[in-house]
């Protein structure tokens, strides 16, 4: 299902539980502004290239809006519309001061040169500086960027508006970056899912992990779950999937990866079809790689308890309904991934007030916002009799919505 299409309808039925006015659902489904532009780019044998970037600004009732930037050939404006109405209701989870946006460019970074990146980041960020800022719009990481990327951004930026570092978060430490912020998505998916797995009277310990992604949230996710004692039997990535049943030695394959950027190859489990990893025996699956993966093919296939959304919108509605007949729980995304969110508001935060945390501070601090965003979703389960999806989309909306009614929106 289009990515849009699934998250409209998430909200919805989110919007239908609260008994919200129909003009105001309407409203805060309308993006508050869509940016596309092209970049063009000498590439590094002399050509020229051509890129398409976007920029959706959701909503910013609650604040600037903030969300990562996403580089991958398969970054469409409908995704990226999708992803930034996620941002909405995920930093209205977390109760964090923002709104949403998202960004991306239609490219494989794994096809251009450093040079070449730093070409298109640069120009990327020459069309949209105007429309970005530190109280109106603060971009992060995502799929295919990271701290070089934002510090690209940083340094583009502030030749047109004096240094500015509280503009981008998930930057290098050296540029303001927070302790912490490289590993808080993943350590956001331990803490969460310590408390789902608490709420069920269970641990970390002894259970079995399936993990698709081993890119910053994957890898760190099972690094912090592999020393809690939990069991990652299967991890697959873009270069392939391997698996395990007495447990993946996660050191070992850091290390494999890191030495040839990818987990294939890696001999301390058995190669087995990429696809296969979500329908994988095992008792708790997280994916961390793209969108839509979970879908009507292979739901009814799906072996794991529970699935802990590190990625952003893994599950399409239907599939939701068939495993949510199987019995299966669902961590949704707009909470299980908050913690990358979160500790960028702490990078930001630190950055205005050029004062930097130490990385205890910002691990505590981030436990303290990941269960309360679980206790609060849960609340909202009770509240509308709902699964946790719906528990996080109307503790989101409701939140957003109230903010905009604050501010004087009127029929
Ligand atoms: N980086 C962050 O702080 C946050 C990221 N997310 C979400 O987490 C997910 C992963 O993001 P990052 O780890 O930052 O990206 P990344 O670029 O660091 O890693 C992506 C990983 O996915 C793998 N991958 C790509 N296509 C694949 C495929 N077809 N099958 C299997 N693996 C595939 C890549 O090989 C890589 O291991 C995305 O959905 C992103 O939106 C959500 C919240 C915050
Ligand atoms: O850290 C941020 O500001 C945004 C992270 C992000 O893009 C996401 O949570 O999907």
């Amino acid at each position: 299902m289009n990515a849009l299409v699934a998250t409209n309808r998430n909200f919805k039925l989110a919007a239908r539980l609260l008994g919200l006015d129909s003009k105001l659902e309407k409203s805060l489904l309308i993006p508050f502004r869509e940016i596309k532009v092209e970049c063009t780019i000498p590439k590094d044998d002399g050509t020229l290239a051509s890129f398409v970037g976007f920029r959706v600004q959701h909503d910013n009732a609650r604040g600037p809006m903030k969300g990562g930037i996403r580089y991958h050939p398969e970054v469409d404006p409908d995704e990226v519309n999708a992803l930034a109405q996620l941002m909405t209701w995920k930093t209205a989870v977390a109760n964090i001061p923002y709104g949403g946006a998202k960004g991306g460019i239609g490219c494989n970074p794994g096809d251009l040169s450093r040079s070449e990146l730093e070409r298109l980041t640069r120009v990327f960020t020459q069309k949209i500086h105007d429309l970005i800022g530190i109280h109106t719009d603060v971009p992060a990481p995502d799929m295919g960027t990271g701290p070089q990327t934002m510090a690209w951004i940083l340094d583009e930026y502030s030749k047109f508006h004096g240094y500015s570092p509280a503009v981008v978060t998930g930057k290098p430490i050296d540029l303001g970056g927070s302790l912490g912020r490289d590993a808080a998505t993943g350590r956001g998916v331990l803490f969460a899912t310590e408390a789902l797995l608490n709420d069920h009277g269970k641990t970390i310990a002894g259970h079995r992990f399936a993990i698709q992604g081993f890119g910053n949230v994957g890898s760190w996710a099972a690094q912090l779950i592999h020393e809690k004692g939990g069991k990652i039997v299967a991890v697959s990535d873009i270069t392939g999937a391997i698996k395990n049943s007495k447990g993946i030695d996660i050191p070992s394959l850091l290390k494999h990866v890191k030495e040839t950027r990818g987990v294939k190859g890696f001999h301390g489990g058995d190669p087995i079809d990429a696809k296969s990893i979500l329908v994988e025996d095992c008792d708790i699956l997280i994916p961390a790689a793209l969108g839509g993966v979970i879908n009507r093919e292979n739901a009814n296939e799906i072996k794991a308890k529970f699935i802990i959304e590190a990625a952003n919108h893994p599950t399409d509605p239907e599939a939701d309904e068939i495993l949510s007949k199987k019995g299966v729980v669902i961590l949704p995304d707009i909470l299980a991934n908050s913690g990358g969110v979160t500790v960028s508001y702490f990078e930001w935060v630190q950055n205005i007030q050029g004062f930097m945390w130490d990385e205890e501070k910002v691990n505590d601090e981030l436990k303290t916002y990941m269960t309360k965003g679980f206790k609060d979703v849960k609340e909202m389960c009770k509240t509308h009799n709902c699964d946790l999806r719906m528990g996080a989309f109307t503790l989101g909306v409701n939140r957003v919505a109230r903010a905009t009614v604050l501010r004087g929106w009127e029929a």
